[in-house]
């Protein structure tokens, strides 16, 4: 059974009073991939939606959750999907998509039926999804790296070496309000986000993926001043309110996506923390 899990925001007043089980019960988001299910979790953080699809026998339908009280599930809202599996065909109203590893595909608002499916059971498809509500139709369109806007962060000397590739942006491709880009750690780096940072006008999610076995993350959350950690598993997503800062250590390198929505499409709107502020 497909599932969806609605949560509430929280206030930063709230979480500095959350121990170790309340605090993964609020933000992180584990089981996303389960075969032949479609799991989503709404948040109440502008309305954000993060989950996963997992087709193996046959096709997979992007549900739609009575909590959205919508005709269809993209009725006022759009979709961006990264798959993080084995190659996976993606039909969106007719049109079909084959979506290879770390390839993005927008699905635009008004699209009435979604579905997913892999190419070969034997190496199952996942397709990574998040949906921000969209005032707006713009055209469904798939974006590989060579489409991206690539950049290159961090250095060696501080463990923070990776690229971030801004694959569904609004330099690449129309939104309404959904953004969505990928970072991938270089062997040695294990810091993503560092200089950590905060962006009021928007909320954030990241999911980790290309952990190693037997190695773990340690994402950071919550107030600058005010921090909190939650240890985290290949293939699982967190949750960052407006007001919380993302960002994580590694046990090894890794990969996450990351994907946000809100005020604007502004990729640069972040406010800065000073490493040695931190507390
Ligand atoms: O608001 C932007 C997001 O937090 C990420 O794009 C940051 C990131 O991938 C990184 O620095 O490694
Ligand atoms: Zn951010």
């Amino acid at each position: 059974m497909n599932k969806f899990e609605s949560r509430y925001a929280q206030s930063p007043k709230e979480v500095k009073q959350m121990d170790t089980a309340t605090l993964r019960e609020n933000f992180l988001i584990e089981n996303i991939f389960e075969a032949n299910e479609v799991n989503l979790t709404l948040s109440h953080f502008d309305r954000y939606i993060v989950g996963g699809a997992m087709p193996v026998d046959g096709k997979l339908d992007l549900p739609n959750p009575s909590d959205l009280k919508a005709n269809y599930f993209l009725e006022r809202r759009e979709l961006g999907i990264i798959c993080v599996g084995g190659k996976a065909i993606v039909t969106a109203d007719g049109q079909k998509f084959e979506l290879d590893y770390k390839e993005a595909l927008y699905i635009g608002r008004g699209t009435k039926a979604v579905s997913f499916e892999s190419v070969d059971k034997n190496q199952p498809a996942k397709l990574y999804i998040n949906s921000a509500p969209a005032h707006k139709a713009y055209p469904a369109k798939k974006v590989s790296k060579a489409e991206a806007e690539i950049v290159e962060m961090g250095s060696p000397e501080t463990a923070n070496h990776r690229i971030i590739n801004k694959l569904l942006v609004n330099s690449v491709l129309q939104t309404c309000q959904l953004q969505m880009g990928m970072t991938e750690l270089k062997s040695g780096s294990v810091w993503n986000t560092m200089p950590a940072h905060t962006h009021d006008r928007r909320m954030e999610a990241y999911f980790y993926f290309e952990v190693p076995k037997g190695q773990s993350i340690c994402h950071f959350m919550g107030e600058p001043q005010e921090t909190r950690h939650v240890w985290m598993q290949n293939n699982e997503a967190v949750i960052s309110p407006n007001w919380s800062i993302h960002a994580g250590a590694g046990t090894s390198n890794y990969t996450f996506i990351w994907g946000m929505a809100g005020e604007n499409l502004d990729y640069g709107d972040m406010d800065h923390c000073a490493i040695t502020e931190l507390r």
